[in-house]
């Protein structure tokens, strides 16, 4: 057991109070600090003894020297540390934990004397993580990943109270730990007050864990594990001194009050044992992180730091009686020796594989990749529940809905049954049946067919059937027509079921008493004996047989109506024909007309050939155009008589003609051919008829084509007599 170290520091007075002469001042002696008046008189209710008491020409060297020194040395042995700064705003709380340039604090000196004091033991190697937090407006934020926000406190049986999520750096020198400590500098929260121009916000607390082994590998060695806490608490202040307003009221709110509850954990440590009752530690995270450092396993030290000038009296007298309370907390501080099994050893070996993993990122990238695979597949599976949940609804309202159809189906057939029965019955009753159908409450029901809105369809079985549905006009509760028609929904399934019905039963839509009122199935429309059921039978089957027999004819209809539009294509194309026929023999009949006149042409130029030259040739070709000339004329006078609507006689001089004129073509074409003294003349014929048109081949041409003219139109002729 061991009291914690408490020591005071006065900061040197500040440039604009050290001008001032006031009525009081303090004065350290030793380890003692009293208050004295100007005057030299010594205030007996205001000296306090310390394990040190460092004046303004203190060095933080000093400090370090003299306060921290040796609780660094333990902490590498193996002894938890902690030293933290405590007083009132602007008293110098910063300036002896961090330092400046020139006189570093205590942080830079103890994390350079750790490292120099490792070297010194070569025994035993160790393995050290920093980490750097403050606690702003009572929550915990990483100072070395300025993402871990508001981390939590947990407590572990063999960890004890740690902060989870905290960012915890392996390092191997001093030097990264100073730059470390720098980049964690940066996102400390700092304000300007009245009191300091750059006032610690929050309570800043970094952490070494050391841990060392012996290094003869002996699995039954103890790993020490040890932990080093220093600790820059936020100063106390007076609003009223402060000027706090707004953030800063509300930072200094929360200062105050974790250093009150620090005050009072002190206050309970500091009585006697038998006193002691619930030491407060969990009212603040700040006693909770702290709480192994007061009264606990660790060797603790307190610097406590005070304004000189006068006007902060009040408060330094406060700091010094919270510093007099410490002095008298007792801790138990022992070396942290884990004397495990090779197990224990092998868990922290690999727990510190991951933590190297983890610092390399790797173990980390792959965990949030799986986790978001898994996150992925968990969606798909949520997705595919949804979709199927949906089918399986859809499903189930198909399925309803095929059962009311069916339903109202059955219950159709069965009014379809009570229609024809009826329908049958009345046919073979007198007309006062009617009124003697009987309601379903026994009272007699009376229509007047006339009030039944006109169905030329429904013929014999309207009546009946209007009387039979009108029967229940008054049994809303039972209506199983109108919900089917309602739930109908195939016109063809509507057919097939009623077999060729159809008309009848649309019909009945238009009757009010389908259309508005219910149609229950009483006993009054069951009751059918085997004939009515075989007579329903027989209308069924012989509406089938019609029906049948109307589709087989309709048809044939179609097929003949495909006939009869292919004949009037037909005859369409042949009205064309004869049109154009018509038009033939007056075409023809101008044609021979002009064809005559030619000739005339010609034989009066063989008339005069024969004058000048008797030729056998000569005399030939006259004669074949004295033929050809009869020829066109009877073929005028034919065309002529088809022309006026008469028909071209058989027996006419024609054929003869024809035959004359080829008889005497051929002649004339033998000749030609055979005789050379025939070619002079015929060349000197064809001078001549070439001459009447003045063209050399003209003559010859138009007397070949000529007859072969006539050739087509003797063909085209007898075609036309025939
Ligand atoms: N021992 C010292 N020697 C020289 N200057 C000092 C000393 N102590 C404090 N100072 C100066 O006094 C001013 C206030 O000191 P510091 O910021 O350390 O106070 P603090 O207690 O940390 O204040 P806060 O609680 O507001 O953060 C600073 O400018 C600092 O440099």
């Amino acid at each position: 057991m061991e009291k914690i170290c408490v020591a005071v520091r006065v900061r040197p007075p500040t440039p604009e109070s050290s001008s001032e002469t006031g009525s009081s001042h303090w004065k350290v002696e030793d380890n003692r600090i009293s208050l004295y008046k100007s005057l030299g008189t010594p205030i007996s209710t205001a000296s306090y003894a310390f394990d040190h008491v460092f004046d303004e020409r203190s060095t933080n060297a000093c400090v370090y020297e003299l306060l921290t020194k040796d609780i660094i040395h333990a902490v590498v042995e193996g002894f938890n540390g902690t030293a933290f700064a405590y007083g009132q705003t602007s008293s110098g709380k910063t300036f002896t934990m961090t330092g400046s340039e020139t006189d570093p604090g205590i942080i830079r000196r103890s994390v350079r004397d750790i490292f120099q004091r490792i070297e010194m033991i070569s025994d035993r190697e160790f393995l050290i993580r920093v980490s750097y937090m403050e606690i702003y407006n009572e929550e915990i934020n990483d100072l070395l990943a300025v993402e871990n926000q508001r981390l939590q406190i947990h407590e572990h049986l063999e960890r004890g109270v740690f902060v989870a999520g905290l960012t915890e750096e392996i390092v191997s020198d001093a030097e990264q730990i100073l730059k470390l400590l720098d980049s964690g500098e940066v996102n400390r929260h700092f304000g300007e007050t009245n009191m300091n121009v750059h006032s610690s916000r929050s309570h800043t607390i970094f952490r070494m864990v050391i841990e060392s082994r012996g290094k003869e590998n002996n699995s039954s060695d103890a790993i020490r594990v040890s932990v080093l806490n220093l600790v820059d608490l936020a100063g106390s202040e007076r609003i009223a001194k402060t000027g706090a307003g707004g953030v800063r009221l509300t930072e200094g709110k929360y200062i105050n009050k974790s250093l009150m509850i620090l005050g009072n954990v002190i206050n309970k440590l500091s009585e006697s044992a038998k006193l002691r009752a619930h030491i407060p530690y969990r009212d603040s995270k700040l006693t909770r992180i702290l709480q192994p450092a007061l009264g606990g396993n660790a060797k603790t030290c307190i610097i406590c730091t005070i304004a000189p000038e006068e006007h902060h009296i009040e408060e330094s007298k406060g700091t010094l009686q919270f510093a007099s309370r410490a002095k008298r907390i007792t801790n138990c501080a022992q070396v942290n020796e884990i004397l495990t099994d090779a197990a224990l050893l092998k868990r922290q070996k690999l727990e510190i594989e991951e933590l190297r993993m983890k610092l390399q990122g790797s173990h980390a990238e792959v965990l949030e990749q799986e986790i978001l695979k898994l996150s992925n597949q968990m969606l798909k599976y949520e997705l595919e529940c949804e979709r199927l949940k949906t089918q399986l609804e859809e499903e189930r309202r198909k399925h309803k809905e095929q059962e009311q159809c069916i339903k109202g189906l059955q219950l159709k057939i069965e009014n379809l049954n009570d229609l024809v029965t009826n329908s049958d019955f009345k046919r073979n009753q007198p007309e006062d049946y009617i009124s003697l159908r009987k309601t379903p409450d026994g009272l007699c029901n009376v229509i007047d067919s006339s009030d039944v809105p006109g169905t030329p369809c429904f013929k014999s079985a309207e009546r009946s059937f209007v009387v039979a549905r009108s029967n229940y006009s008054e049994l809303s509760s039972f209506s199983p027509m109108v919900h089917s028609f309602g739930d109908m929904a195939e016109e063809d399934t509507w057919t097939k079921l009623n077999k060729g019905f159809v008309a009848d039963l649309d019909k009945l839509q238009f009757t009010p008493a389908v259309r508005c009122q219910p149609t229950p199935l009483t006993t009054a429309t069951m009751e059918c004996s085997p004939e009515d059921h075989k007579e329903v039978e027989n209308l069924k089957s012989q509406i089938e047989l019609l029906t049948n027999e109307k589709d087989s004819l309709q048809v044939k209809f179609n097929e003949q109506v495909v006939r009869n539009n292919k004949l009037m294509e037909e005859m369409s194309e042949l009205k064309q024909e004869t049109l154009h026929m018509k038009e033939t023999p007056k075409r023809l009949y101008e044609s021979v007309a002009n064809c005559k006149d030619v000739y005339n042409d010609v034989i009066v130029t063989m008339k005069s050939l024969m004058a000048e030259k008797e030729s056998q040739t000569a005399r030939l070709l006259f004669g074949a155009a004295e033929i050809t000339k009869n020829l066109l004329s009877t073929l005028e006078s034919q065309f002529s008589m088809i022309m006026d609507g008469q028909k071209a006689g058989r027996d006419h001089p024609l054929s003869d003609q024809w035959e004359t004129l080829r008889a005497s073509l051929k002649n004339t074409t033998t000749s030609l051919v055979s005789d050379a003294q025939a070619k002079d003349e015929f060349l000197n014929c064809h001078n001549k008829v070439a001459s009447l048109s003045k063209s050399p081949t003209y003559g010859s041409i138009l007397f070949i084509f000529s007859v072969l003219l006539l050739g087509y139109f003797g063909s085209l002729f007898m075609a036309l007599v025939q």
